[in-house]
């Protein structure tokens, strides 16, 4: 589908609502609680070390306010005790001046391991961001061309690419979460060692705030979710109207009001929505906050009033308000994370449901591959071949039956849309047919290695990628392995002309090319197809695919390529595909396709002889010229 069919389409289809959309029942989260240990066991792949060192201190930090609210306790009974025993003598200061020392050193070490743990998880969280996402790229490398093409998948990958940070926050929550727990239990034995009542009370001072953060989380996952394609199509819309590929016919045909409004018009919706859910989160926020203080008001004048009728020290009095205030002070942030952590985890349900999406062309364990031929003895044989792609209505190929002889180099021709770029996928295993049987030297295509099969074809499509590095690179890519070798390199360049385009450069074959980086020169169409054409000869494989690799040349260029593969190729077989028939005729054979269905084969001359379609738009061409 071309760019702009691509965004008509998709701004003029009707979609459901968000609202419309139910929210995620208690199970759904229940259940996508049950990644968390898989994450963690991410976070432990990526660095053991970081890891561990970072689980202890913050096991050491955990007991920390503890023991500064006890030595707390110590110094203020101390001062009191000095207070009332100084009638005139020398007062012994020493006792006093240790626990404050002691204090003092552990609020230093507080800090410090404060910092530690801050700079452990910014660096653990680095590496797990890189870690994950160099596993999402070699997932995304092993799916099927297929699953691209769908919208759905492509969301999920979306989703699952975005929450690179949201992944790094939920680790240092997850292990903040640990650490307060720990914090917690610590407190608590000191509340519960003097009144079990209290801790009861912290209970029913935090939960309703708990209620309510989990709820709105809840929302605010569900409306985010239920806007993932319009977030694309915004996402979509913004990179159209503002970027060098686009500019050149949204200038042409007056399209940033179009681009505009509709961006305008999605992006106020989905603020006004976040927005209404923003406010009732904050009015209930505040109601909460404040049953909480009332809660934490109740345990401190129960503990004044038991100071002052002499059932408790002012130390201990201090000790356990100053426990009650952290401890409600952690609950609340345990409970409030303990939402956000749900949250966390139903993003990474996108994450993992990613890694569970299987590409259907893998091989069959129980059936080991045949050796790849080397060289092809018979060729291609196309059985019945059918094709349909994924949603589609209808079939791109059917009822293909043809052979492509090793060694022999055949012409595709047919109208746009005929099926040409699809069978030449076929061939590539990019798809696997939807009926029939693609057999290579006997064998069906599917008995080979995928790999072995890729490396052993050399394709270059017509939507050939213009990638952003340097020229020498740029032909590389045909053989990655080679990208080193530079004699291979300026041989593939000479082959398919590009060394006429580098010669020009003024960094040579160094000269970064493209647009997107500092310094990079662009190139005009054909001399790009130059470029990618080198590919192909780097290749230097045993079939060779040119999906109409000469559009963008000159007539001159044009001749000159095809003399030369005709030469380069001697022995190899390839499959060109062209709708200009001065290139088409030098094929030994040409298959004639239509509406996804065989038309007829042979070679120029008696396909002229035939007087069937291929003379038909032959003429028609030849007539244009005349
Ligand atoms: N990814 C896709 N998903 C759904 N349909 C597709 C996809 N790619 C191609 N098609 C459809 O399959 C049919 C064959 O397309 P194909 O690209 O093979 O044609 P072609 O002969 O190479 O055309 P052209 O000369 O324009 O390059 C067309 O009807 C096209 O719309």
């Amino acid at each position: 589908m071309s760019f702009w069919t691509n965004l008509f389409s998709r701004i003029s289809a009707k979609r459901p609502r968000p609202d419309g959309k139910p929210a995620l029942t208690l199970r759904e989260r229940a259940a996508a609680l049950r990644n968390i240990p898989a994450f963690m066991r991410l976070v432990w792949q990526t660095s053991p070390r970081l890891f561990v060192l970072n689980a202890l201190l913050r096991l050491v930090r955990a007991g920390l306010p503890l023991a500064m609210l006890y030595i707390g306790r110590l110094i203020i009974d101390e001062v009191v005790r000095l207070n009332q025993g100084s009638a005139g003598g020398p007062v012994p200061l020493t006792p006093v001046l240790t626990l404050v020392a002691l204090e003092f050193g552990l609020a230093v070490l507080s800090d410090a391991l404060g910092r530690a743990v801050a700079l452990l998880d910014s660096l653990l969280g680095d590496l797990l961001a890189n870690y994950s996402s160099v596993k999402l790229m070699e997932h995304a490398a092993e799916l099927d061309l297929d699953q691209f093409e769908d919208a759905a998948f492509y969301d999920k990958l979306e989703r699952a690419r975005r929450q690179t940070l949201s992944r790094t926050m939920l680790m240092s929550q997850l292990l903040g979460q640990a650490q307060d727990i720990l914090s917690m239990g610590f407190l608590a034995a000191g509340l519960v060692a003097y009144n079990p009542w209290l801790l009861l009370l912290l209970g029913v001072a935090v939960v309703p705030a708990f209620l309510g953060e989990s709820h709105f989380n809840e929302r605010s996952y569900s409306l985010v979710h239920s806007w993932t394609p319009e977030r694309r199509e915004l996402d979509y819309l913004r990179q159209t109207g503002a970027s060098d590929d686009t500019a050149k016919e949204v200038k042409i045909f007056g399209l940033s009001g179009f681009l505009i409004e509709r961006f305008r018009t999605l992006s106020t919706e989905f603020f006004l929505k976040n927005r209404t859910l923003a406010v009732r989160r904050a009015s209930w926020g505040t109601v909460f906050a404040a049953i909480g203080t009332m809660g934490y008001y109740a345990a401190y004048l129960y503990l004044i009033v038991q100071a002052v009728n002499g059932r408790m020290t002012v130390g201990q009095l201090t000790f356990l308000a100053g426990s009650f205030a952290r401890l409600r002070g952690l609950l609340e942030g345990v409970l409030s994370r303990f939402s956000s952590l749900a949250e966390g985890a139903l993003y990474l349900q996108d994450f993992f449901d990613f890694f569970q999406m299987k590409p259907r062309i893998v091989r069959d364990a129980s059936q080991p591959y045949l050796p790849f031929p080397r060289p092809i003895r018979e060729g291609f044989r196309f059985e019945e071949v059918g094709f349909k792609y994924r949603n589609a209505e209808k079939w791109a190929l059917r009822h293909l039956n043809f052979e492509l002889r090793a060694g022999e180099k055949l012409a595709l021709v047919g109208e746009n849309g005929a099926g040409k770029t699809t069978l030449v996928k076929l061939l590539a295993r990019l798809y696997d047919p939807t009926e029939g049987r693609i057999l290579l030297d006997g064998h069906d295509l599917r008995a080979y290695d995928p790999a072995e099969l890729r490396q052993e074809i050399g394709v270059i499509f017509q939507d050939f990628v213009r990638f952003q590095l340097p020229a020498g690179q740029n032909i590389a890519v045909g053989r990655i392995d080679e990208r080193q070798n530079q004699t291979r390199i300026a041989d593939a360049a000479s082959r398919s002309l590009a060394d006429t385009v580098i010669g020009k450069l003024p960094g040579g074959y160094e000269q970064m090319i493209g647009r997107r980086f500092a310094g990079g020169v662009d190139l005009s169409g054909g001399e790009w197809q130059k470029i990618a054409l080198g590919r192909a000869y780097m290749r230097d494989a045993q079939l060779l695919i040119l999906d109409e690799p000469t559009a963008a040349l000159d007539a001159r260029a044009e001749h000159e390529v095809f003399l030369r593969f005709a030469e380069l190729t001697k022995g190899k077989t390839a499959v060109l595909i062209s709708h200009r028939f001065s290139t088409v005729r030098m094929a030994d054979r040409i298959l004639v396709i239509e509406h996804g269905q065989f038309v007829e084969i042979g070679s120029h001359q008696e396909l002229l002889a035939r007087g069937g379609r291929y003379a038909e738009l032959f003429r028609l061409q030849a007539a244009g010229y005349q």
